[in-house]
């Protein structure tokens, strides 16, 4: 007797093999190929006298000199609205190196109609186009535009040398190369079982709308990661950068465009922030919001589309990575060098204005004086000042807004009988938005600046007693609503163990004998949960999975010949 999958099907006749034949060569839209081989971008280091240094130089003083008209740019067309708001140099608040040019609710839904007017015919580019241009792009910025991106970045958004070239140099060329071997990883991705004589794939389909890609001002690379690299999947985007990062982001899109990227598959429209929230909430094809910022915000959006819940033509995707309060937990086995430095590091650099940054420290009673007075010599030695001098190591912070949230809360410390301000704490806006590294101690590990995220150079210590080191994981572990990154500073393999354990559900990224920040793409993927956000992870292929809506095909090989199965027979 024939087997039961044989009964049910007969030979396929020769016209319809034909048919198979071409139905078989048919190309996916979303297929995988052999691409150049994909590593970090290589960190510069500029050494004193050497011609890139002189030549980023340039680009900054060029950057200080001059402001930049920054239209929206929909559909290839740049557009002046006349509507501007200006980008400030942050240390040096009277130079506006950007007049950005704000797009109205109107002009959003032209940039909505003709992403979605290009979208077809961009997702049904082979794969191979797609990624050239992005990985183009990488090159691109790596090289001709590496000077104008980083100088953007150091006296636009306040970033020494080394900040900036990890950033806008490093960090956005990675987002573009992983993410198109990521993209070319999920493609793949295929069944790996098949029933006889049926053929089983999967079409990764670019989202069927638009997607809004809305990054913060502190990563020139969340811009250029936010912006477009969902159009690697085969999306089209309405880029919105920050007000206080246009410039860089803007030479990012430039780049872009220069790599041949079409029109209108990404547009980029700088507006209110409530403005483009209103306006792309409100679109019955919004297919995804690819959000970076703060935790409000990102509130503020995703109830923005539950309320039009009923309106979408497909459900939106919310991706979002927000705030954190993140920790760095010294046990009485760590290293002191090791600990010390690193928190200095994490909680200093980039002026405390990375989500990553360490902002509540727990440090052992025996170990304290000597933490803290090392602590208060390495503070001592920080030169805090202009972004393109290559000594600085602190600039100002981004904005008069931010700078006076800092100093509220180190004013608010100086007067609580339960803090302690033991460094620091001086803050100057005359001239640029400066505010002195702070390290504050408190006696209550629940205190406002233990819990709240200020996003600014403040750290508050909690000295905990060293045989309640156990207790303390559980402390560190209830302190905060966010959970985004930590670290845990121990010689004794049982104490991280527990740690480890302990803080599980604490970060999305938790460091062992290392600093809270500093991930790298293709290294440490990115991102937390709880308040923190969706934890997505930028820099691992989940995050490009966001951006893509699968389709199983099921092929059958040999036709049916009885509508009857064989046990009925
Ligand atoms: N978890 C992460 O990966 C990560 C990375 C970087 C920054 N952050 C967080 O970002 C915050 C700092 O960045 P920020 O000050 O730019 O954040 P923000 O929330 O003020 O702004 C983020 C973006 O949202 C836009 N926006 C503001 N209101 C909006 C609205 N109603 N609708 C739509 N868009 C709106 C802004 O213009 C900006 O482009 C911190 O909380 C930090 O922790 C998180
Ligand atoms: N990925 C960066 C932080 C990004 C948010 O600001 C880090 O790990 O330090």
């Amino acid at each position: 007797m024939a087997s039961t999958a044989m009964a049910a099907v007969r030979q396929t006749a020769p016209r319809a093999a034909s048919a198979l034949a071409a139905s078989v060569s048919r190309r996916p839209l979303s297929h995988t190929t052999v691409l150049p081989p994909i590593s970090n971008e290589p960190v510069r280091e500029y050494p004193p006298e050497s011609e890139e240094r002189m030549e980023l130089l340039a680009a900054c003083a060029r950057v200080r000199s001059e402001t930049v008209d920054i239209p929206c740019v929909i559909n290839g067309k740049e557009v002046f609205t006349g509507n501007t708001i200006e980008q400030r140099a942050c240390s040096d608040h009277q130079h506006a190196v950007a007049r950005v040019h704000l797009a109205s609710p109107e002009l959003i839904q032209e940039a909505i109609d003709t992403s979605l007017s290009v979208r077809e015919e961009w997702e049904q580019l082979d794969f191979e186009h797609r990624a050239a241009v992005f990985l183009k792009a990488a090159d691109l910025l790596s090289t001709k535009f590496r000077n104008e991106v980083l100088a953007a970045t150091m006296i636009g958004q306040g970033k020494n040398m080394f900040q900036a070239e990890i950033d806008a140099a490093a960090e956005a060329a990675d987002f573009y190369r992983f993410g198109v071997k990521y993209a070319n990883e999920i493609y793949a991705e295929q069944p790996a079982h098949h029933a006889q004589h049926v053929w089983n794939r999967v079409e990764y389909r670019g989202l069927e709308g638009f997607v809004a890609g809305i990054p913060p001002f502190n990563f020139t690379a969340i811009g250029a990661n936010l912006g477009a690299t969902p159009a690697i999947m085969g999306n089209v985007v309405l880029w919105k950068p920050s007000e206080n990062a246009a410039l860089s982001n803007y030479v990012v899109f430039k780049a872009l465009r220069e790599a041949g990227l079409p029109d209108g598959v990404v547009n980029f429209v700088p507006a209110a922030g409530p403005t483009f929230g209103d306006k792309i909430v409100s679109s019955p094809d919004l297919a995804a919001i690819s959000f970076t910022g703060s935790t409000r915000t990102f509130n503020t959006l995703w109830k923005g589309v539950a309320d039009n819940l009923d309106k979408y033509k497909t459900y939106p995707r919310l991706v979002g990575e927000c705030g954190g309060k993140n920790f760095h937990y010294v046990h009485n086995t760590a290293d002191l060098d090791n600990a010390v430095y690193s928190t200095i590091r994490s909680a200093f650099e980039y002026q405390g204005q990375k989500c990553s940054a360490c902002s509540r420290l727990y440090v052992p009673e025996s170990m304290w004086p000597e933490f803290r007075d090392r602590m208060l010599d390495c503070m001592r030695d920080i030169q805090v000042g202009e972004p393109d001098d290559f000594k600085t190591f602190m600039t100002a912070v981004i904005d008069e807004k931010a700078f006076d949230k800092i100093v509220s809360y180190i004013n608010y410390a100086k007067e609580s009988s339960e803090m302690e301000v033991l460094a620091g704490g001086e803050a100057d806006k005359s001239v640029g938005w400066f505010v002195q590294p702070t390290l504050v101690q408190s006696t209550n590990p629940h205190s406002k600046l233990m819990e709240e995220e200020i996003f600014g150079p403040v750290i508050t210590a909690y000295v905990y007693p060293d045989d309640q080191w156990e207790e303390t994981l559980d402390l560190v572990n209830k302190t905060s609503p966010y959970g985004l990154t930590g670290s845990i500073f121990s010689a004794d393999r049982s104490v991280i163990d527990t740690g480890l354990k302990k803080l599980r559900h604490a970060a999305g990224n938790i460091y062992i004998n290392a600093k809270s920040t500093g991930s790298v793409v293709g290294q440490q993927p990115f991102g937390g949960a709880r308040r923190s956000g969706t934890n997505d992870k930028a820099g691992a292929s989940s995050y490009l999975a966001r951006f893509t809506s699968m389709q199983a095909a099921k092929e059958c090989l040999l036709y049916l010949d009885d509508w009857k199965y064989d046990h009925m027979k």
